[in-house]
């Protein structure tokens, strides 16, 4: 059965989509975000940034583009689904049309989902299902892959099992340490993100037993 997701803005509509990203770190990923969603034609608009901690240049950059942020740290709640419950009271504050997770490094639990069921995207940089977790790029180095790159997928309770809207390809070199093929990986994957997430926006998506189609 699919599921209508995210309402299309055609490029140039009044109303961009409503996008929150969710960050712990560089925020890279997010800052292609904010240079492609500052031209209307792009879609979407970035309503907000969360993280799981202080301190990151996901969240200075965020300010730069004064973008509201906040912080939802697992440490100050007295559980994990305390904690969930609160960050998704976070990001619904923001009215989301997409939640994007981008080096977002916790998984959300099921109130998150459930709140957002089908508007929550992740970009991981690795061939997913090959290298789930917080170690992608380490560990395609270490089985010896030739390819490796990045998959953006909706997200569900699962770990990267989710599926997959796009993904990406970049080669891996005979001299790479694990930095070297990360940061290969993040060139292709920011294009990748910042695509998709338009497309998602101005056509809006369905999930069909797990096949990902643009439009509605
Ligand atoms: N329900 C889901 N939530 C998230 C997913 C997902 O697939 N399902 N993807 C992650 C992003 N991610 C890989 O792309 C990922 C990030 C973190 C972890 C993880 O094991 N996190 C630990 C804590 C690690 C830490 O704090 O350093 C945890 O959450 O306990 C796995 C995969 C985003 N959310
Ligand atoms: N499993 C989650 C994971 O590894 N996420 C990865 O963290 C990086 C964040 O970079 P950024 O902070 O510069 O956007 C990105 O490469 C993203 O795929």
């Amino acid at each position: 059965m699919s599921t209508p997701s995210v309402e299309p803005t055609p490029s140039g509509a009044a109303a961009p989509a409503r996008v929150v990203v969710l960050v712990s770190g560089s925020g890279t990923n997010l800052q292609a975000l904010l240079d492609a969603s500052a031209d209307p034609a792009y879609g979407a608009r970035i309503v907000a940034v969360g993280a799981d901690r202080d301190e990151i240049e996901g969240l200075a950059r965020a300010d730069r583009h004064n973008v509201p942020t906040f912080v939802a740290r697992l440490k100050d709640f007295s559980s994990r689904d305390a904690w969930d419950h609160a960050l998704a009271d976070r990001v619904a504050a923001f009215e989301p049309d997409l939640v994007v997770l981008a080096g977002f490094m916790k998984l959300v639990g099921p109130e998150f989902l459930e709140r957002f069921e089908g508007k929550v995207v992740n970009t991981h940089p690795a061939l997913c299902p090959s290298f789930p977790g917080v170690n992608g790029p380490g560990d395609a180095l270490a089985y010896g892959v030739k390819v490796t790159g990045a998959t953006l997928f909706v997200v569900d309770a699962g770990v990267d099992t989710g599926p997959i809207v796009a993904q990406t390809v970049v080669p891996v070199e005979d001299d790479d340490d694990a930095s070297a093929l990360h940061e290969r990986i993040k060139v292709a994957e920011r294009r990748m993100l910042v695509d998709n997430v338009g497309r998602m926006a101005r056509e809006g998506f369905r999930i069909t037993d797990r096949k990902v189609r643009f439009g509605l």
